[in-house]
């Protein structure tokens, strides 16, 4: 099974580790997450490699920097042809903004498009208002974020399903929602605070489902992605 809303965050440190776990998959070749965790360690070949298998591939790089360093950083990322690649809104506009110009800058086969973080579904409200010293609710800050990217001309936000409906209608159907934080009520949260099923997180119009260690410490990782693939309405 397949389903191209279904991103698997391939949250491991070693390549082999998340080559052997794509395999399992047969011919499937599903939407990947490479984060930091992989990156540092694989590097751009990896993703390259990724890329000529037939994946498309979001990489989460959560760019932030000072707008010229985001401007280079993002043209030679969007060089590796990579769907998805994102930045973390708070670093203001004129960030985003070059964020979008260095992936402009570059032709390449694919266009890149630029999701921005809001606020990670780790944070919760307590951690917001008296750890990052954010007052007001999460949901005011995702909106007010979103808001900023969408004026950036990014193409979408990361935020959890609860923030989705909004954001959608608030900024219309083609800004992205990408939602992780995605959990079925047998799976543990961990650190994610702001979770939500994939079935639900789907119907609060989330286009993008990323789904990591409910699928990658699973048994059988490609039918933990086939059971999910499943529930999607
Ligand atoms: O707000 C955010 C932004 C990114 N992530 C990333 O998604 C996956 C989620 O993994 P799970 O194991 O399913 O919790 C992970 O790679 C995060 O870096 C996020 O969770 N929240």
């Amino acid at each position: 099974m397949y389903d191209e809303r279904l991103i698997v965050a391939l949250d491991v440190s070693d390549p082999v580790a998340a080559e052997n776990m794509l395999q399992s998959f047969g011919s499937v070749k599903p939407f990947v997450k490479v984060g930091m965790q992989l990156y540092y360690a694989a590097g751009p070949d990896w993703v390259r490699k990724l890329k000529s298998r037939g994946h498309q591939v979001f990489l989460d790089l959560k760019l932030h920097d000072i707008p010229r360093t985001v401007y280079l950083a993002a043209q030679n990322l969007g060089r590796l042809n990579v769907d998805l690649l994102t930045v973390h809104i708070a670093g203001g506009v004129e960030m985003l903004q070059a964020a979008v110009a260095g992936v402009g800058s570059v032709q390449t086969e694919v266009t890149t498009k630029i999701v921005g973080i809001t606020q990670l579904t780790s944070t919760d409200r307590q951690i917001l208002n008296e750890q990052i010293g954010i007052p007001g609710t999460v949901a005011q800050c995702v909106i007010h974020y979103a808001r900023l990217g969408r004026e950036a001309g990014l193409d979408g936000v990361v935020c959890s399903g609860w923030e989705a409906a909004d954001i959608k209608q608030r900024f219309g159907r083609d800004f992205l929602a990408v939602t992780p934080g995605i959990r079925l009520p047998v799976d543990e949260s961990g650190d994610q605070k702001r979770v939500m099923t994939p079935e639900q997180a789907i119907r609060e119009g989330a286009d993008y489902l990323v789904v990591g260690r409910p699928i990658t410490r699973a048994k059988r990782p490609a039918d933990a992605y086939d059971q999910l693939c499943s529930l999607l309405p």
